[in-house]
């Protein structure tokens, strides 16, 4: 009778997502609720979107695919990008403040929160200051989404330079980071739909990609290797010039391909599938008044000016806002970093696997504004990142942990 109850009311969830009364009765069949506090109220934004984030990922699984970029199903993938970019769009757009309790910047690098976590996916908040950047890292074949909360950040992707002789072997062939994969026809579709304006965002309007049919993809995706073999071709030349900025770690050389921005509201894909890539907010020399206005602009170029910081307690969110925030560590003492690339250099080079963190200091409980210029971005890897690589200039390429500076749980 309780099971029959409890499949009722997850069916009814489904089919109506996110009411304060489904996510109460939710609660109510759950097995395992830890809490963390503070938890935002049961029908706050945050805690929303992870039920509806949930719903949409394993609305994949349960039609037997991997959810991964690798392996995943394009027409699946289609279907789940479009679904997680419209839930994670709505999100950023509503000027939501129920992830500001649990941000915390520090000046040591920038600092990685778990909000959620489970076999599907993990979503992060990630707090940035103006300068603070990743090392040039891949994704291990997760997924990953970022939506910009507040600031602005900038995305430069890498792809590894095929060596001349090879290049001389098989004039064509494109750089060899990977091969064919969903997310890069999906990403392809993305860019397309949104017209040749020579903006980078990659935010979605939601359903419609979903309706691409396999033969369009298709096509769409001899296309995509067409740009790639264009685009190989032209750092070719850019290599010969000695215009492009080169990277070398080991006996990898990685070639800067593209630098975009993305500004609140905002949403992009990020993978290796793309290309490898590091992230960072803005220095504020780089960028005054880093803070736009909400909307899914984004631009591909380094400066931005003339844009608004968020206006405070406006949108449709319901649940705390602001306050005290506790950040609960890690089992292991929890302050731990992770491939980030440390704007005062103390720290040192390489991974950064359970590194102790410095804890932040009370003045980086501040939240970000448009006169700091500090950035906050969600991120959704699924599935969660087990192990990757970073590629630091000059040295080494280091697999390592992503570990986190907090830990929470928002499970209703
Ligand atoms: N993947 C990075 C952030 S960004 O560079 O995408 C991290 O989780 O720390």
């Amino acid at each position: 009778m309780g099971r029959e109850r409890g499949a009722r009311a997850l069916q009814d969830l489904q089919e109506h997502p996110c009411s304060a009364r489904k996510l109460a009765e939710r609660a109510a069949y759950s097995t395992i609720i830890q809490k963390s506090v503070p938890l935002p109220l049961p029908e706050s934004r945050l805690v929303c979107l992870v039920t509806d984030l949930t719903m949409a990922i394993a609305a994949e699984r349960t039609s037997q695919v991997a959810i991964n970029y690798k392996d995943q199903d394009p027409v699946s993938f289609a279907r789940m990008n479009a679904r997680v970019q419209a839930l994670l769009q709505a999100y950023a757009a509503a000027n939501c403040h129920d992830w500001r309790s649990f941000a915390r910047w520090s000046d040591a690098g920038y600092l990685r929160h778990l909000l959620h976590e489970c076999d599907d996916f993990e979503l992060m908040l990630i707090c940035w200051k103006p300068g603070q950047t990743s090392r040039v890292h891949n994704h291990a074949d997760s997924h990953c989404w970022l939506a910009v909360l507040a600031g602005e950040v900038q995305e430069t992707q890498y792809r590894p330079v095929v060596p001349k002789a090879e290049a001389e072997a098989e004039p064509h062939a494109p750089a060899p980071l990977s091969g064919a994969s969903p997310p890069e026809l999906s990403a392809l579709l993305l860019s397309e739909a949104e017209g040749s304006s020579g903006c980078s965002s990659l935010s979605s309007s939601g359903e419609s990609n979903a309706s691409f049919a396999a033969a369009q993809m298709q096509a769409q995706f001899s296309k995509l290797q067409e740009q790639r073999r264009e685009q190989a071709e032209r750092q070719a030349e850019e290599q010969e010039k000695g215009q492009a900025e080169v990277l070398c770690c080991d006996d990898l050389r990685l070639v800067r391909t593209q630098t975009r921005c993305v500004q609140v509201g905002g949403v992009a894909y990020i993978n290796d599938g793309l290309a490898l890539h590091c992230v960072g907010c803005p220095a504020a020399a780089e960028c005054p008044n880093a803070i736009a206005s909400t909307g899914t602009n984004t631009t591909s170029t380094a400066a931005n000016s003339g844009s608004k910081g968020p206006v405070a307690g406006q949108g449709s969110c319901s649940g705390r806002k602001g306050g005290r925030a506790a950040a609960a560590m890690s089992s292991s003492g929890g302050l731990t970093a992770l491939f980030g690339r440390r704007v005062n250099g103390t720290i040192g080079s390489g991974c950064a696997d359970a590194l102790a963190y410095p804890a932040a200091a009370d003045g980086d409980m501040a939240t970000a504004n448009g006169a700091n210029g500090w950035a906050c971005t969600l991120h959704l890897y699924a599935p969660p990142i087990r192990r990757v690589k970073a590629y630091e200039a000059g040295g080494h390429v280091t697999e390592c942990t992503p570990g986190f500076y907090s830990r929470h749980v928002l499970r209703p």
